[in-house]
């Protein structure tokens, strides 16, 4: 991560999470980038997926950074770590300032609610009364989503992701499986910074079938050589992909963020998700992917048809839902109609 851009918000005062517990101090490590306008109606604030950071240059190239549809010379940029995560902002493996000693396995849950809650806490910190673009996918469009229920008047425009309104059952399983992965290795269970790590790398495995698709694994993993019958491409794969998380994440967040992320239900104590997504007042761009299997194009369709005036389009990508991170180019190309439309018509 980049430090240049690097800074750390501390609450005021103590969070009340949406389970009623309390957490004393949280601490938020955010980047900005680029300049706020003096009229300061350039912010575009990102929301992170599951196990990315506050730097968003950093990981989603093509998209934000010099010469890209968000360049820094143009647009202030946020992107804050999200509750619960490893990358500055307080988490399971944060020390507590009176005891020293981190939460682990004991932290407490976390909602996609209290996550807005802490963006929200940085917003006003900031002082920025409009943001002109709310952008997230997946993990990050759910908070997206959820933020612009709650502060409709803040946002002037919305761009969801590869996302939904509510975790679907398909989601809310797949995170199950890959947590029982994780509870199934008893170094979880002795609270250390490294504990549960064999137990994510299979859990990383897990979530990457749901990533990914059938055509990607086909085209990148298929073994060239047919007398072979064991040591596949594939399973190497799996292997690598799980080692190349344990090394810059940890078991304790990864359970905390993606329980955060089966809580997601826009429609809690708001009647239905309808009546929660009529809420938005952002003009919307909804953007799903045909390969996504996670968050299937029925998933945009749905947000698309109850926010109000929302564009719905879809990437073509073998990529699936991953496929957010990496199909910049054609999110360049909805972007562009998006705002054309929005602004000139
Ligand atoms: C730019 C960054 O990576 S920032 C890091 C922080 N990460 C984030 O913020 C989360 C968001 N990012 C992601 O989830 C991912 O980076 C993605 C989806 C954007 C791209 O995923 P990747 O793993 O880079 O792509 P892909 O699935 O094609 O795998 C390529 C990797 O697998 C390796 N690989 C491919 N096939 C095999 C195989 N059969 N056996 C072993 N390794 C293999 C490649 O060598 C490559 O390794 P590398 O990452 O060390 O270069
Ligand atoms: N590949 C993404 C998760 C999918 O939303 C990440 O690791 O953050």
């Amino acid at each position: 991560m980049s430090s240049e851009n690097s800074h750390v918000f501390r609450l005021p005062r103590p969070l009340r999470l949406e389970t009623g517990s309390v957490l004393p101090h949280v601490e938020v490590t955010y980047h900005t980038y680029g300049q706020l306008s003096p009229t300061r109606d350039n912010v575009l604030w990102v929301c992170h997926a599951l196990t990315a950071n506050s730097d968003v240059l950093e990981w989603w190239p093509g998209l934000v950074g010099p010469g890209c549809h968000f360049d820094p010379s143009e647009w202030f940029i946020v992107c804050a770590n999200v509750l619960g995560s490893c990358y500055g902002t307080t988490g399971p493996l944060t020390p507590d300032p009176s005891s020293g000693e981190a939460a682990y396995q004991q932290f407490p849950l976390v909602t996609i609610r209290d996550m807005v809650a802490v963006h929200e806490a940085l917003r006003e910190h900031l002082a920025l009364a409009r943001i002109h673009t709310l952008i997230g996918g997946s993990l990050g469009g759910q908070q997206a989503v959820e933020w612009a229920v709650q502060r409709p008047a803040v946002f002037e425009n919305l761009v969801l992701l590869a996302t939904s309104a509510r975790h679907s059952a398909w989601g809310i399983a797949f995170n199950e499986a890959q947590r029982l992965a994780i509870l199934a290795d008893p170094t979880y269970h002795q609270g250390t910074p490294t504990g549960g790590a064999a137990g994510l790398r299979a859990a990383r495995a897990v979530a990457l079938l749901s990533y990914r698709s059938h055509h990607a694994y086909g085209s990148t993993q298929t073994d060239q050589d047919e007398a072979k019958i064991t040591d596949f491409l594939a399973s190497s794969y799996q292997r690598y992909q799980g080692d190349k998380l344990v090394a810059r994440f940890d078991a304790y967040s990864y359970v905390a963020l993606s329980q955060a992320m089966d809580s997601h239900n826009v429609g809690r104590g708001r009647g239905s998700v309808q009546a929660a997504l009529g809420r938005i007042r952002a003009r919307t761009l909804v953007l799903g992917i045909t390969s996504d299997v996670l968050f299937p194009p029925q998933e945009q369709q749905m947000l698309a048809r109850y926010i109000k005036g929302a564009m719905y389009a879809e990437m073509d990508s073998q990529y699936g839902h991953d496929g957010f991170l990496i199909e910049t180019a054609q999110i360049t190309h909805f972007l562009e109609r998006f705002y054309v439309q929005t602004y000139v018509h």
